[in-house]
């Protein structure tokens, strides 16, 4: 379960987030709309533990981030967080089975079953017979297609997800929202989604608007 009460964010003395409260229970799929510079990847952020709150509560599963030094963040990012941000970080001189399974590897599981595991996501994306490829290779919407397969292959407890369909033909992006609500549901994750497409957002099994007010359902 992922609890956020009471979340306070100013930068350089203006309020971007205020009084933010929100709850995801284990197999939810929330989408978070809102203008421009609203907050939302200020958020994703702050979920994510690479930045920290004025004031708040955070907590996944039980853990509050209070109580979480860098190190103990930096495990929870690998261990229970699953990420498809804009800039996708695919590393250009691995293979694209190899940025697949790097989230295993990062977790110490290697050998024939990573490689599977590995595998069957780039399956479900539709780049199974690219595992060989290298990423200079690949057009745009194809590099989304493997940042969510990477981001899916640990299963993580929580997807944080913003604009993951952003380059990508209508085809693919309903494939991509469809792996990511798939994921989700199956191994009774959460998942956020920051988007600005309202296609996007019906994927989800709620939309909350972010506002200067705060979150409205
Ligand atoms: N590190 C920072 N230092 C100063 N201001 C920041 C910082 N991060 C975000 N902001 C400001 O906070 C506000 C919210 O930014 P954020 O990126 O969260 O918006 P957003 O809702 O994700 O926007 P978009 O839809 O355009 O991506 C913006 O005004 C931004 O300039």
């Amino acid at each position: 379960m992922l609890e956020i009460s009471d979340l306070h964010r100013q930068f350089n003395g203006r309020p971007v987030l205020q009084a933010l409260s929100m709850q995801l229970q284990p197999g939810e799929y929330v989408a978070i709309t809102g203008e421009s510079g609203v907050g939302k990847s200020t958020l994703l952020n702050l979920i994510a533990g690479l930045d920290r709150p004025d004031s708040g509560r955070l907590a996944l599963d039980g853990a509050d981030y209070a109580g979480l030094d860098e190190n103990a963040l930096t495990r929870l990012r690998r261990d229970k967080l699953g990420f498809v941000f804009q800039a996708f970080h695919i590393l250009p001189h691995l293979t694209l089975r190899q940025n697949v399974v790097l989230p295993l590897w990062l977790k110490g599981q290697d050998g024939a079953a990573a490689n599977r595991q590995a595998e069957r996501l780039l399956d479900a994306v539709g780049l199974a017979d690219r595992a060989e490829s290298w990423p200079r290779e690949l057009s745009g919407g194809e590099m989304q297609r493997v940042a969510i397969a990477r981001a899916l292959v640990h299963e993580p407890r929580l997807v944080l997800a913003d604009e993951p369909t952003g380059n990508l033909d209508p085809t693919n992006a309903a494939k991509v929202l469809a792996l990511l609500t798939e994921s989700i549901r199956a191994s009774g994750a959460m998942g956020i989604l920051v988007t600005h497409s309202p296609e996007a957002a019906k994927s989800a099994d709620r939309v909350l608007h972010l506002t200067s007010e705060g979150l409205v359902g």
